[in-house]
């Protein structure tokens, strides 16, 4: 057993404690008996600890345990409001040890959709392969011709009688012109497969950003969004390198290399045969060493991925570094993380070294051998000069090329796989569509919500029952608040309600319609306004954050919104007013700013149901009075659902539902209902 002490805090209150840990363990799932907030800290701050724990293997996940609690330093003032925490114990519940989750299994490469990305493009990649072949049949040519060049000046050499330039005028303007339509031939195909590769690849982009998007939130739960994005950026990335690789080099490479045998058969077959020998062993070698070598630069890219991310993470929570006091730590541990990948770029600078080394002498010892065989076949008549000359230059593309399509073999896979990657969440459908079924009328439209029998499970933990035989009722215009212990399922709840997953068991109903029914996008975007705990702003001015409520609202409309939201005077009172920039998440606005945006993009869109998912719980008194009294005004004549741990946040409600262990306990009234 370990035990570590911790700290952490919230807005200068220290929560002190003792973790005792199984030495086997390194790894959790969640903290319960803890409201969400206290509980994410913790959970951050176990997760710092984690990394400072000696690498065990995984314990099996019955009998192994946790606990934080003990040691919790008396009673807490989690916010300056009207109550107190009393976090005097608390435990670690359900704590299963998260087994080592087995590699994904890599996907096939769908060949449908690359073609279905590919056929717009087939005219450009036609042309591309045309002028490829064509500059590597010129290349075939231009040895032969160069052995004609060092024929004429060998007989110059010996002879020294005639015109040198008239002799060679012809042959050389031949070559000049091999050359330009060389270079003109792999300018056209690199512009090409240049152009047809950006385009595929902006097409595969846009494709799978959208099939993203479109995916269910729990799809989600199981994803980091670091590889989503890796899947956008790096995968297609290295998808359409390959792709254009196998078509420049390896089309070339391929033509060069038969091309070239052939000509080197009929310049000398007995040279060929050695060379034949000598350039596969040697380039064999060449792809083991550079197989090492990628598999090699590939862990560094890894580490410096890692790295990156270990700088990413702590830069993008700098905050709550500074917060918990962190910097050292951090530092530290993006220190080790650079300290590897710098052991593994010198590593491979060595091995690239080595490899260049290596290459370099084979290379020039191929030359000398050709040099001395084909020497010796000159001394013995059977063979001209310029013939040797033309071998030398031709075999040195059959090496060139040889190797080429070496490095390519290891290119493809690569290809084949992030191929694969790009396309398979293209393939994958959602349970619950964005958009189809069908929209109530504006003016039927009451907003009385009902769950029936609803149980629930999250996908991600199929046998843990968040809900079980939750029933609820919401009537239209009134206020209902959700109170209850942490992980009670309350969230859960709003999370049915906005369908963000379908119940297991039972029905959600909107006005007696199941909301399976009903168009999701309708019902999220236009029934009903959801303002969290947390809200998220996006980094762009405050009157395009109000407007993403609704795309087509006017400027009065956001004013309107802002001014129901208690938003308009502070917004007002910046330089740029609704033009202020608001930062990443709105770090720019203080928290209670930032909620304030957060309800009047809410309410611009006018909901008939509103939910409020704790909305007020992360703001200090002063900020809380403000938000409050623009969330009793927006809550006027809507059907509202309240999360809340406050009593200042549910003293408006009609009713107030107590859950517990994902039933409802008790319901008590507490205004007269109006009955609709
Ligand atoms: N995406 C998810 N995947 C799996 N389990 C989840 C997920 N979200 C929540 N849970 C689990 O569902 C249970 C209910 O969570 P929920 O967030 O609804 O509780 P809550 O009552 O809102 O808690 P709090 O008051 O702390 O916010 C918890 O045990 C939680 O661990």
């Amino acid at each position: 057993m370990l035990v570590h002490l911790f700290r952490v805090g919230t807005r200068g209150c220290p929560i002190r404690g003792a973790l005792l840990l199984p030495l086997r363990s390194r790894t959790f799932t969640a903290v319960r008996h803890l409201d969400g907030r206290t509980g994410s800290f913790i959970l951050r701050a176990l997760a710092r600890l984690r990394l400072c724990l000696p690498r065990r293997p995984p314990a099996p996940r019955h009998g192994s345990f946790l606990w934080v609690g003990g040691l919790l330093l008396g009673p807490m003032i989690l916010s300056k409001g009207c109550r107190l925490y009393l976090v005097g114990r608390c435990e670690v519940e359900e704590l299963s040890l998260v087994e080592p989750t087995p590699p994904p299994e890599e996907p096939c490469f769908n060949w449908a959709l690359f073609w279905h990305f590919l056929r717009p493009h087939l005219l450009a990649l036609c042309a591309a392969i045309v002028l490829a072949l064509g500059s590597a049949m010129v290349n075939v040519h231009i040895p032969l011709l160069l052995g004609q060049l060092v024929e004429i000046v060998g007989k110059y050499t010996r002879d020294h009688f005639g015109n040198f330039m008239v002799e060679t005028r012809g042959l050389g303007v031949h070559l000049l012109t091999l050359y330009c339509i060389q270079g003109l031939l792999t300018f056209g195909y690199l512009v090409l497969l240049s152009e047809l590769g950006e385009r595929m690849a902006r097409d595969i982009r846009k494709e799978l950003f959208g099939c993203l998007l479109r995916q269910d939130i729990a799809f989600f739960d199981n994803k980091k969004t670091g590889q989503l994005v890796a899947r956008l950026t790096s995968d297609v990335q290295e998808f359409k390198s390959s792709f254009k690789l196998v078509i420049s080099q390896g089309l070339r490479s391929c033509t060069q290399l038969a091309g070239c045998l052939v000509s080197l058969t009929l310049l000398s077959p007995r040279l060929t045969i050695i060379l034949l020998l000598v350039t596969p062993t040697l380039v064999g070698a060449g792809t083991l060493l550079g197989s090492v070598l990628r598999r090699l630069s590939r862990k560094s890219q890894e580490q410096i991925a890692k790295a990156t991310g270990v700088a990413d993470e702590a830069l993008g929570n700098v905050r709550t570094v500074r917060a918990f006091a962190m910097e050292p730590q951090e530092q530290e541990h993006y220190g080790a993380e650079l300290e590897e990948s710098c052991r593994l770029a010198e590593k491979l600078g060595r091995g690239i070294a080595i490899f260049q080394g290596l290459s370099s002498i084979a290379l020039n010892c191929m030359v000398l051998g050709t040099l001395f065989i084909g020497g010796t076949l000159v001394a013995g008549d059977k063979l001209s000069g310029g013939d040797l000359m033309s071998f030398l230059v031709a075999s040195q593309t059959v090496q060139r090329s040889m190797a080429n399509l070496s490095v390519l073999f290891g290119q493809v896979v690569r290809g084949f796989s992030s191929g694969a990657r790009v396309f398979e969440y293209m393939t994958l459908v959602p349970d619950i569509p964005l958009h189809g079924g069908c929209c109530i009328p504006q003016t039927e439209l009451r907003g009385a919500i009902t769950f029936e029998n609803v149980s629930f499970s999250y996908p991600r933990r199929p046998d843990f029952v968040v809900l079980k035989n939750f029933n609820l009722k919401l009537p239209p215009g009134q206020m209902v608040a959700l109170v209850g212990q942490s992980g009670g399922g309350k969230s859960t709840v709003a999370s049915l309600l906005e369908r963000f997953y379908d119940p297991t068991e039972g029905i959600v109903t909107l006005d007696e319609q199941d909301l399976r029914n009903l168009d999701p996008s309708w019902l999220r975007g236009q029934v009903i306004g959801f303002i969290s705990q947390e809200p998220i702003l996006f980094a762009t001015t405050i009157m395009e954050n109000i407007r993403l409520g609704k795309l087509d609202a006017t400027d009065e409309e956001v004013y309107k919104a802002a001014q129901e939201a208690n938003a308009h005077n502070f917004i007002c009172s910046f330089p740029d007013g609704y033009n202020t920039v608001v930062g990443e998440r709105g770090t720019t606005l203080s928290g209670g700013q930032k909620q304030r945006v957060a309800i009047a993009r809410a309410l611009i869109k006018q909901p008939k149901v509103l939910i409020l998912d704790e909305a007020t719980s992360a703001l200090d008194g002063e900020s809380e009075r403000v938000v409050q009294e623009a969330l009793d005004r927006a809550s006027t004549g809507r059907t509202v659902l309240v999360i809340a741990h406050r009593l200042s946040t549910v003293r408006t409600a009609h009713q107030i539902v107590v859950m517990a262990q994902g039933c409802v306990k008790e319901i008590r009234k507490l205004r007269p209902r109006d009955m609709m």
